[in-house]
């Protein structure tokens, strides 16, 4: 579905995306994740067809966006990071009228219109205002949006960036569910838990460069343990800093990473670096062993957060 080969974007001087090879396959689910400023934006534009590239070689469904911008805009649903809804028009004609510029009949666009509403469960909101929406209805009215012309792939760019929790949930239902219906999704994130639940495979994307590539489960499983201890310190005596206490449990596990406001030592068995922890006397505030995410694969491929 999409062939890239050093892909570069430069703004003037500035190069956004620093040459990424990307192979994309009909009916997967493929995610960029990074964090601000990584890249993933430019790239998305890149793909969409909406922004020249600058270098290397791109194909979108075998096709040239330079020569077919048209054709490839044709067949792909597009989900802007912001919103980009017609406040004029209620929730219903902002799919009719986006409908009948695919040159659709209008029964046909009336038909898909009611049926994107039932998918996103906005139904009753058919003729409520844009504005009067809440943020999650907005993100699922412009998936709807998207959907109009049945895109063979669809591209989000952050798709729940801003919307509270539960409002994510119900949105990667609805994407879960377009995914087995066999549409190819490309998504970018920042949040390691979108890229967990959504993607099949995933690039991790830092400064214009991909860092690593694979599925969530393989990139956990080469770059950390299956487990981590965090331990929260409450530091009180002189000298004693972050620093020296992970000195001091540096050899409990493969390695230890010093945070602001916490140590995480990765090994196998969390469990097993806490005991031994309080074995030699320091007494952490609060402990937590959890299982490894991709958030640790990013940080140690970079040495920040992806918050950062
Ligand atoms: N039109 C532009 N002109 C100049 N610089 C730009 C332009 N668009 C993006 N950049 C720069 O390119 C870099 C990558 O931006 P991009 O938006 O692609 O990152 P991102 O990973 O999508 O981050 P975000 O989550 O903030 O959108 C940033 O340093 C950004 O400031």
């Amino acid at each position: 579905m999409i062939s890239a080969r050093g892909l570069t974007k430069s703004f003037g001087d500035f190069e956004a995306v620093k040459g990424i090879d990307v192979e994309v396959r009909r009916g997967e689910a493929f995610g960029f994740l990074g964090p601000n400023g990584a890249g993933k934006s430019s790239t998305m534009r890149m793909i969409a067809a909406t922004s020249p590239v600058s270098g290397g070689e791109l194909r979108i469904l075998g096709l040239d966006p330079a020569t077919d911008g048209p054709a490839i805009r044709g067949r792909l649903g597009v989900c802007p990071q912001d919103d980009t809804l017609d406040t004029e028009l209620d929730v219903f004609d902002n799919l009719f009228i986006y409908g009948r510029y695919f040159g659709l009949p209008r029964e046909e666009v009336r038909a898909r219109a009611d049926e994107l509403l039932e998918f996103v469960q906005l139904t009753d909101k058919a003729h409520a205002k844009v504005d009067d929406l809440s943020g999650g209805m907005k993100r699922r009215l412009t998936i709807a949006r998207s959907l109009v012309n049945r895109p063979d792939l669809l591209l989000l760019d952050e798709p729940t960036t801003g919307l509270d929790p539960q409002a994510r949930h119900v949105l990667w239902d609805r994407l879960f569910r377009l995914k087995q219906a066999g549409v190819t999704l490309v998504l970018t994130t920042h949040y390691m838990d979108e890229a967990e639940q959504l993607c099949d495979r995933l690039v991790v994307m830092d400064k214009g460069r991909i860092v690593a590539e694979g599925s969530p489960l393989d990139l956990i499983r080469e770059h950390s343990t299956r487990e981590v201890a965090e331990l929260r310190f409450g530091i009180a005596r002189e000298g004693e800093t972050h620093e020296a206490l992970a000195a001091q449990v540096a050899n409990l596990g493969d390695r230890v990473e010093v945070l602001p406001d916490r140590l995480l030592v990765y090994s196998e068995d969390g469990d097993a670096v806490v005991a031994a922890v309080q074995a030699r006397g320091l007494r952490p505030v609060a402990t937590l062993v959890r299982r490894s995410t991709l958030e640790d694969v990013f940080l140690r491929l970079t040495g920040r957060t992806l918050v950062d």
